[in-house]
């Protein structure tokens, strides 16, 4: 029997979601009452207690970041050899480990690319022949939502009743022909394909089935319906697994995930435990009966209240200011003062916004105050041309057939390899049925090309296969050298300085060394080589920036990145109709303001999204709106968000938490002064 020594701070319904192993278990509980906590003393529980190997456990979180933490806080619980072959990732990460391992069965190779949304984009925009960015969208978005209800493109054809998802089928069906030639998958085929497999095969299924004899959800209400599926599959009759979510922090249904996951997990297992958990650990009282207030105006599946020992705390502020610019500066001000009257770190400070474009002012702000910050959830790091350059090269390396990375790196730098000379190539590729990269080796045959047009080809297919060569031979040890020598040969720098001024080259170069640093520090940290390397990169690029280290500076993130995570002190800025409850661009305004149901769906969702971030704050919750912001280079007059007002705040307007806050920056200087002589 497995002993009782679980830690003392568990509470006694957190214990009995630990200790329970009769089958299913849900975790419903709000923000902050140690849900995680759950998850990462089970995890210990499993491996110390109850004689389970690392092997056979597995943890899905919902990004890199939060399964690094969890790997991290459960290292330190257990002894690292209990942990071994342990698997905390996410459901994407664990969709190219079975994929990797899976391959043959779905005529896949093991090396094959992970296409982002950019390169996914890039290929539909091809297949449509149109620059309409929102037609694109529209498109992308709905082939997505298919892919997760596990529709492929026969049944998507099906189904389509207008015209436009009559087109979105098409696209669709070409679009799975394309990432097929260039034996690519894309984000959601990561867990769309082994959902397939482990349905169609018993074998595959069996063995996944005894391979994962424990499985750990967290933030199981933003999973849709092939993560469930996924789920249910892995883990069989026996459904071994603990879930553990909160309905009210649901935000990712634009995204195709789907709340009812929850309520069907009630009626799929009819053995379901359901445990509540109502203590929050994090938050001080008047913040949470400001997030229960919000949240109260939504619809709910399942009803909970949360209470806090904490005390009440500061009573929580809300700034009005004239401008984005100002409001900005005026968050920075803020931060310094509090970061001294305070003691606190940088790092206790969190500023968190809507819309990516709200980080750029901010950004500007702290910059100027000399404020150091991070930022997450932003314009990814592997989104700017410099990375995607240099890991197009590293996505050739590992798989041939991708043509796009083909493209980009045969001609980035440019070495002579013209338009003409790639439509030839092109079409030789298409006649034969293989990639441009063979058809590199082969054209040299048929005198269709010029030889001062086929000698540049040839030298590059000469220089990619020397380094292939040494990729697939060499290893985890090797890496780092791998990298080095690709990017000296390609000249990359000299390329940044000949087309572009000095102080951009050198901002883009810098770039490409974080990149690199970044890669090898991976590949020595996991033990990674260059082909492992590029299939974690492809994860990497989708939620968050390479910000893993975690230095003493303010954190900016968009509301949907910060999830999970908490921060003493809280800033969250832009709290206006229009941003938050956010409308999008004009025209999709127009679609809400005509169906009634679509826009309280939408207010809904945003409401959850409020609640998440006033959640993420443990002692002082400061909230600004401005009265005018700039909107495509116009100033556009601002009303204060409907969720201040349902915050329930004593004085909602202009009521600071910090007399100080309110002071000009020359009122701070001179308090500031007078604090540094009292002490
Ligand atoms: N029993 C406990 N005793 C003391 N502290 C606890 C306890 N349970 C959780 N905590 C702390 O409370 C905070 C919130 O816990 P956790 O992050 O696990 O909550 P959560 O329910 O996952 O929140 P979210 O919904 O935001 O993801 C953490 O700092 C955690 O360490
Ligand atoms: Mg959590």
């Amino acid at each position: 029997m497995p002993g009782d020594t679980l830690p003392v701070d568990l509470n006694a319904a957190q214990r009995e979601a630990v200790k329970y192993l009769n089958g299913p278990c849900l975790v419903l509980a709000g923000a902050g009452s140690g849900k995680t906590r759950v998850i990462t003393q089970k995890i210990a529980y499993l491996l110390r207690e109850c004689g389970y190997s690392g092997r056979h456990i597995v943890a899905l979180t919902f990004t890199n970041k939060a399964a690094k933490e969890m790997s991290e806080r459960i290292r330190s619980l257990v002894d690292t050899r209990l942990a071994r072959g342990l698997t905390v990732c996410t459901f994407h990460s664990l969709g190219v480990r079975f994929l990797r391992e899976e391959a043959e069965q779905i005529n896949l190779k093991p090396q094959f690319s992970i296409f982002d949304a950019t390169d996914a984009l890039a290929i539909i925009q091809e297949l449509l022949a149109t620059t309409d960015k929102a037609r694109l969208r529209a498109v992308q978005q709905t082939i997505s939502l298919w892919k997760n209800a596990m529709l492929g493109p026969d049944e998507a054809a099906q189904r389509a009743l207008t015209p436009s998802d009559e087109e979105a089928a098409r696209v669709y069906r070409s679009y799975e022909a394309t990432l097929n030639a260039y034996q690519a998958v894309d984000f959601d085929d990561l867990v769309r394909l082994p959902v397939r497999l482990l349905e169609q095969n018993t074998a595959v299924r069996e063995r996944w089935q005894q391979r994962v004899q424990y499985l750990l959800v967290d933030e199981y209400q933003d999973t849709n319906e092939c993560q469930y599926r996924l789920v249910q599959l892995l883990t069989g009759d026996r459904a071994q697994f603990t879930a553990v979510g909160d309905d009210d922090q649901a935000i990712y249904a634009w995204r195709g995930a789907t709340v009812e996951n929850l309520a069907k997990l009630t009626t799929d297992y009819a053995n379901l435990k359901l445990i509540k958990l109502e203590q929050n650990y994090r938050s001080v009282q008047r913040i949470l009966s400001a997030a229960n207030s919000v949240i109260s105006h939504n619809p709910n599946l399942f009803n909970k209240r949360l209470w806090s020992e904490h005390g009440a705390g500061e009573s929580i502020g809300v700034k009005a200011i004239d401008s984005d610019e100002a409001e900005a500066e005026w968050v920075g001000l803020s931060i310094s003062g509090q970061r001294f009257d305070r003691r606190a770190e940088w790092r206790d400070f969190a500023v968190l916004y809507r819309s990516n474009q709200q980080a750029r002012v901010l950004e500007q702000a702290l910059r100027n105050l000399r404020i150091p910050y991070t930022v997450s959830g932003g314009q990814s790091f592997f989104d700017k041309a410099e990375i995607r350059d240099v890991l197009a090269y590293l996505r050739l390396l590992v798989n041939e057939a991708d043509d796009p990375s083909f493209i980009r790196a045969v001609t980035t730098p440019r070495r002579g390899v013209g338009q003409g000379t790639l439509k030839t190539l092109g079409q030789f590729a298409a006649t034969h049925g293989i990639s441009l990269f063979e058809a590199v080796f082969q054209i040299g045959m048929t005198e269709q090309l010029a030889p001062r047009q086929l000698e540049p080809l040839e030298t590059f297919g000469a220089f990619i296969n020397r380094i292939q060569a040494r990729a697939q031979k060499d290893g985890p040890d090797s890496s780092a050298e791998i990298l080095d020598e690709l990017i000296s040969a390609i000249g990359y720098e000299r390329h940044l300085y000949d087309t572009l001024d000095e102080r951009q080259a050198q901002a883009r170069w810098q770039n490409v060394l974080d990149l690199l640093a970044w890669l090898k520090r991976k590949a020595q940290e996991d033990s990674l080589t260059v082909i492992d390397l590029v299939q974690h990169v492809a994860l990497v690029s989708m939620l968050e920036r390479h910000d893993e280290a975690d230095p003493d500076a303010v954190k900016l993130s968009t509301l949907h990145a910060s999830k999970g995570l908490e921060y003493p002190h809280v800033f969250l800025v832009g709290v206006e109709e229009g941003l938050l409850p956010h409308m999008g661009r004009e025209d999709d305004e127009q679609v809400l303001a005509a169906d009634a149901n679509m826009l309280a769906a939408r207010v809904q969702e945003e409401r959850r999204l409020m609640y998440v971030g006033i959640t993420r704050a443990q002692r002082t919750l400061t909230l600004s709106w401005c009265k005018r912001r700039r909107r495509a280079r116009e100033d556009v007059v601002r009303e204060p968000s409907r969720f201040i007002s349902e915050m329930g705040l004593a004085s909602p307007v202009d009521a600071s938490p910090d007399p100080q806050a309110n002071y000009s920056p020359k009122e701070r200087l001179s308090a500031l002064k007078s604090l540094l002589q009292k002490t």
